[in-house]
């Protein structure tokens, strides 16, 4: 099949390199010239593990990248993998989505064979059928071919590529019988070797399931972080009880590591999303509430730990990890953010390390020290907090002895204690 992907962020340049991989031939559309220049060249705009062997392998055979929406017609299927931000009460912008869909629309105003637009986005439910069908038959002038799909991503950043090569679970949300079929020959390759759940259902049902998927994951977390804390006000270890909750078939080990709380380009945005959609109903969904406020909580707790220690005012304080998670240079909604923030209004004195994220950060927070490794960091600092599960930090040993004075506070559960460290973990 030949299938045009617009938008080549984070999602749009996996699945793009993926569904060449799987044997199709791909078109990857975004107005970025300078994303468009690295892709043709066979490299990754962004970091992600194993993304740049699909790209070097298939730019110029499978793959090929341009700004131009000309080989939208061409293609069997569209899909767009365009951000949805938050605006400003939380609610999801979707200007940027409807100006691609129009302009979708428009590539194939004169095509005469059936058309699917797929949305790859994260779309609270009632965006399709009010802005993003309209946005697509608006740009195709009425033209009856056009069908518009829904078919959510579930990937997770880190492991980007493995997670979409293999999936849980696909979902497939369509209008027509046609539709589903079309969804079904395209991921056809994948399904013969990878043993997924096939969810088929309408497009708004579909969104929906993306976002209640989100929201159970950031909710289960911050639940675990609520107990975590009052494990750690009893003096218990929430990983211990944990693992033992975990052992519950209903409750299932995964996403029960507390800490300093979820960050990332969905789970803050999509949980705000999905809020003030739900308000704009007039439901008030409490425990989504809840959900971000245990979560917004948990940096000031790991300061007051640190406080406990180290008076902050002046003090030298190592940041280990800017990255909103490991693996990735992503640091948006980083938990690293409001910690540095938080640190400033103490005034301290800030060093900050990662093995991947500092050139973000540096645009974030150019007035703060960076170091070009923890050892580096933590050299004379009076105390550090651990933001990022980075494999590296977890071997980290005798560099706390340079320290002027080892105070640990780990948000992550990734130090090791050892004899000459204070340290504090937060749930335990
Ligand atoms: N980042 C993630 O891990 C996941 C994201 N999602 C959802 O996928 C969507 C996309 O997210 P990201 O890839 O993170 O966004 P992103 O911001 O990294 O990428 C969006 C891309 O679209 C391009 N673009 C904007 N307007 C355009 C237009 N009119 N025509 C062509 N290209 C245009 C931008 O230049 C940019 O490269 C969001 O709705 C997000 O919630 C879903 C699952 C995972
Ligand atoms: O919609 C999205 O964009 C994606 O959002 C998340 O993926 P992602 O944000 O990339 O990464 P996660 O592994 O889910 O981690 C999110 C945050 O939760 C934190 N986390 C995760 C797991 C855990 O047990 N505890 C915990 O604090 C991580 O440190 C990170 O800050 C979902 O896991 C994906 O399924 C979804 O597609």
């Amino acid at each position: 099949m030949h299938i045009t992907v617009i938008g080549s962020g984070y999602v749009g340049t996996t699945i793009a390199a993926c569904f060449a991989d799987l044997g199709h031939d791909v078109t990857a559309i975004d107005i970025d010239e300078e994303i468009v220049e690295t892709l043709n060249d066979g490299q990754s705009p962004i970091s992600e593990p194993g993304l740049e062997d699909l790209l070097e392998t298939h730019a110029g055979n499978r793959l090929e990248a341009t700004t131009s929406y000309d080989a939208v017609p061409e293609s069997d299927v569209t899909f767009l993998a365009i951000g949805t931000p938050s605006n400003d009460d939380g609610s999801i912008d979707l200007g940027a989505l409807e100006a691609a869909a129009e302009a979708t629309g428009e590539a194939v105003a004169d095509k005469d064979e059936r058309h699917l637009v797929v949305i790859k986005s994260t779309v609270t439910p009632p965006s399709i059928e009010t802005v993003l069908e309209p946005a697509v038959h608006r740009g195709a002038d009425g033209n009856e071919n056009i069908e518009v799909g829904m078919n959510p991503e579930f990937l997770r950043e880190g492991s980007a590529v493995s997670d979409f090569l293999s999936p849980d679970k696909l979902v497939f949300g369509a209008s027509s019988e046609w539709g589903t079929n079309r969804l079904h020959a395209v991921f056809e390759p994948l399904l013969e070797d990878h043993d997924a759940h096939v969810v088929e259902t309408d497009p708004q049902t579909a969104s929906m399931i993306k976002y209640a998927n989100n929201a159970f994951l950031a909710s289960k977390i911050s639940l675990v972080n609520d107990l975590g804390n009052i494990c750690k006000e009893f003096g218990l270890d929430a990983y211990e009880v944990m693992e033992a909750i975990g052992l519950d078939d209903r409750i299932s080990e995964q996403f029960l590591r507390s800490g300093v709380g979820w960050g990332g380009s969905c789970f803050p945005k999509d949980v705000n999303a999905i809020i003030a959609a739900a308000r704009e109903e007039d439901y008030d969904p409490a425990v989504l509430e809840a959900t971000v406020e245990v979560n917004d909580r948990q940096p000031e707790r790991m300061l007051e730990l640190l406080e406990d220690h180290v008076d902050l005012e002046g003090a030298r304080i190592a940041v280990l990890g800017l990255a909103f998670k490991p693996q990735t240079d992503d640091i948006r909604n980083s938990r690293a953010i409001p910690m540095i923030e938080l640190l400033k209004e103490r005034g301290s004195e800030i060093v900050a390390y990662d093995p991947v994220a500092v050139e973000p950060m540096q645009e974030r927070f150019p007035d703060i020290e960076y170091a070009a490794s923890a050892a580096d960091a933590l050299d004379g600092a009076d105390g550090t907090v651990v933001v990022t599960d980075w494999d590296e930090f977890a071997t980290l040993d005798e560099e706390f002895d340079t320290m002027a004075t080892p105070v640990v506070v780990d948000g992550r559960r990734i130090i090791e204690p050892r004899d000459g460290i204070t340290y504090e973990g937060l749930t335990w």
